[in-house]
């Protein structure tokens, strides 16, 4: 089929990505509201259906339970591929696998690409470098990897991704894009992750040691997720096919990031000093001038709102984790007149998710957002809780301008947009009702 063709079968990019995962639900997210048909692949070994679950019933969203080391026949134009774990103690669990997943998933994905005529962004990663002899990391830099060490599984499963795109590049003239990405955290990470970030805010709130392998000399340099998902959108819309770093260049010690996330949860944990991880990279930071000058992406989000944010989601996590359900806090049914309404202790996330909804117009379908209703009232909104519960109504007639009037009523606009007035998704003007009685 030709790329005429498809663009009028399909009048918009329809991408997929096996995206239930950490990174991948935050791209699902951006790619929707962006308008795009999104389908996402996962075998749900690390990825979650429940990150990606307010899409479900979305007409653009389509979810399969699949498995990249078997070929795949869709349709698509671009190709997200982020399958495998990327947490250490993920990759190694089951080594073969992770090799299984980076090679023949790569080629299934590259075969998949090459069928349909598709671009293919793999998901690489900074630990292409090893622990590297070159400080910062540039994409020049070929690395230093233990080809038999116990990382060896990722390390050299995304270094042959690598190669395998660029055979496929060469020989079956397959567009690809190759984005190395560093440390990333943020929310939706699994509570058993694994990695430094999750850990140690883990271990914080629940007054436990902050267990740090080795001295702690080591460095690295963090991400928000937000921001690999921009540099992710922009690379695969470049026309860059050589690697690109994307990462955060500020350096700290794990030692400095146990101290940094301890004061920032006001944790009286204690640091633990474990053995050190065998062949862990003792420096690394991404040279990003590359994503600068081509791309225009550099990281803008600092590192202690981004800390923030993850510390409140994995707070909620530990919060529903102990009750096995949320257990609302005691909130008055009706807000006083005056008093603003709002989601207090719903996730930032949510909030901002439906308030970019509202104000792109992207339709949130019954379905979809009922369950960002459920979503926000399991996370203690009042009014949302009553909104969800009285889901029936949204059946009727006007449904997205309902669910539109709910959060307009009850959700301060996260960038300040939407004040005072606002347009339903059919059309129909309709007063903010903020502060006061509906
Ligand atoms: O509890 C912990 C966990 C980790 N660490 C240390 O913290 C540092 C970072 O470890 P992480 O497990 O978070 O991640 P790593 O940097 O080793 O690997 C990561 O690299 C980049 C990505 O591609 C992957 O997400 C992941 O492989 C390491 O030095 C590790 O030894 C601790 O000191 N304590």
């Amino acid at each position: 089929m030709s790329d005429t063709t498809k663009q009028d079968v399909l009048p918009r990019p329809r991408p997929r990505s096996p995206g239930a995962g950490f990174v991948g639900s935050h791209l699902t997210d951006k790619l929707m509201m962006d308008g795009h048909e999104v389908t996402v692949v996962d075998n749900f070994f690390t990825g979650r259906k429940r990150n990606v679950e307010h899409w479900i019933g979305h007409e653009n969203f389509e979810l399969i339970n699949h498995d990249v080391v078997e070929p795949l026949y869709i349709e698509v134009d671009q190709i997200y591929h982020l399958a495998s774990p990327a947490s250490p103690p993920n990759y190694m669990y089951n080594p073969i696998k992770t090799l299984k997943t980076n090679t023949i998933g790569t080629l299934n994905m590259l075969g998949l690409a090459k069928r349909v005529g598709a671009r293919l962004l793999l998901a690489s990663t900074s630990e292409v470098y090893g622990d590297p002899e070159v400080h910062p990391q540039s994409e020049e830099y070929w690395g230093h990897v233990n080809p038999i060490g116990p990382r060896a599984c990722y390390d050299e499963g995304k270094r042959v991704a690598e190669t395998m795109c660029y055979a496929y590049m060469k020989q079956e003239g397959v567009e690809v894009r190759v984005a190395r990405i560093f440390n990333t955290f943020g929310s939706r990470m699994h509570m058993n992750d694994g990695r430094v970030v999750s850990n140690f805010i883990l271990q914080a709130l629940q007054g436990e040691p902050l267990t740090v392998y080795g001295s702690g000399s080591q460095t690295r340099a963090f991400q928000y997720v937000s921001d690999l998902v921009n540099g992710l959108v922009s690379l695969m819309n470049s026309n860059i096919s050589s690697p690109v770093n994307l990462g955060n260049p500020e350096e700290h010690t794990i030692l400095e990031f146990a101290r940094l996330i301890k004061s920032l949860v006001v944790s009286r944990s204690q640091i633990q000093f474990l053995p050190e991880a065998q062949d862990d990279p003792q420096r690394r930071r991404p040279d990003i001038r590359k994503a600068k000058l081509m791309l225009g992406w550099e990281p803008v989000v600092p590192l202690e709102e981004g800390l923030n944010k993850t510390i409140q989601y994995f707070s909620r996590e530990l919060e529903h984790q102990a009750n096995n359900q949320y257990i609302p806090k005691p909130k008055p049914a009706r807000m006083k007149k005056g008093r603003p309404r709002h989601t207090q202790g719903a996730s930032d996330e949510l909030n901002e998710l439906v308030w970019a909804a509202l104000r792109q117009k992207v339709i949130l379908p019954e379905m979809a957002g009922l369950r960002l209703l459920t979503a926000l009232s399991a996370s203690g909104s009042a009014f949302s809780r009553n909104a969800a519960s009285r889901g029936d109504g949204f059946e009727r007639g006007g449904a997205n301008a309902a669910l539109a009037r709910e959060f307009y009523t009850l959700t301060p606009d996260p960038r300040g947009a939407g004040q005072g007035r606002g347009t339903s998704r059919t059309g129909r003007p309709f007063r903010l009702l903020r502060g006061s009685k509906r």
